[in-house]
């Protein structure tokens, strides 16, 4: 569904990315691993659009979408392609109670009675801290219910490709727990996701397709249960120590 071939991405005068190719199959689960300044955040800027890719090609469903020599889309163009992207920080408006967010989350909806009600109450399963604090301040909410909260805007009305950038940071193991869990729910329903992480157990519950960055580009790709039977190639990639408590905690 998503492809990129050779691209690159310049951030001011510094070169991130350096010929990133990935492919993210339709109804699969990508995670995107690597370590701490890899790329992976600016590869999701950049196939949203917020990033302007300075050589290389996004292609959406075969039809290019940046890179030059084609016209970019602007990421509104590009979420009005049902692609939504949940960044690092979570893009929470504090003051707004949680019931706004989500309505701000909505193209359809302008007010809270023209929300999808069956879609809201499939969301308030998977989530139910939101319907818990419904009203209140999305400030208040714990780290772990933000993220709750930053991943069901972006679910709140269908989308083909979900982007999600390390949901499971700082969230204590059984907020992780619940988390993995409402990603499970999400994977059933066929949408495509790429998710960038940087827990291996999360990746190994979740991944059916995994891209590993290195130095702005791929140097891993392929299933997500080779790498996970092959502790080598994780040492290699990525120096995982396996035995880790959150690891073993999930
Ligand atoms: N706005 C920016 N200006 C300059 N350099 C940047 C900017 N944003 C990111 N970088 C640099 O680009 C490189 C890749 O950053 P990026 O955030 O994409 O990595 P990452 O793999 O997501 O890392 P992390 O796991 O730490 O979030 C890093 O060296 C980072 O310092």
């Amino acid at each position: 569904m998503l492809s990129l071939r050779g691209v690159h991405t310049h951030i001011g005068a510094y070169h991130i990315l350096h010929g990133v190719d990935m492919e993210v199959p339709a109804g699969q689960l990508t995670m995107l691993l690597g370590r701490n300044g890899a790329g992976k955040t600016t590869t999701l800027r950049t196939i949203m659009g917020l990033w302007q890719a300075s050589r290389g090609q996004v292609l959406l469903d075969g039809r290019q979408i940046a890179g030059p020599g084609c016209a970019a889309l602007s990421t509104p163009e590009i979420a009005q392609q049902e692609v939504a992207y949940v960044p690092e920080s979570m893009g929470i408006f504090s003051e707004l109670s949680v019931a706004e967010n989500l309505l701000l989350a909505a193209r359809r909806a302008r007010s809270l009675k023209e929300l999808d009600t069956p879609r809201l109450e499939w969301l308030f399963g998977l989530f139910p801290a939101l319907k818990k604090f419904w009203l209140y301040p999305a400030g208040k909410l714990s780290g772990g219910q933000k993220q709750m909260l930053a991943i069901a805007r972006a679910m709140l009305e269908p989308r083909r490709l979900l982007l999600i950038d390390e949901p499971s940071k700082g969230l204590a193991p059984a907020m992780v727990r619940n988390l993995v869990a409402a990603l499970q729910e999400l994977k059933s329903t066929q949408t495509t996701i790429l998710l960038v992480e940087q827990n291996f157990a999360v990746a190994k519950a979740l991944g059916d397709r995994v891209a590993v960055m290195d130095d702005g580009r791929v140097v891993h790709a392929g299933a997500m249960a080779e790498l996970v039977a092959d502790e080598r190639l994780q040492q290699r990639l990525l120096g995982l120590n396996l035995d880790s408590a959150v690891d073993r905690s999930l």
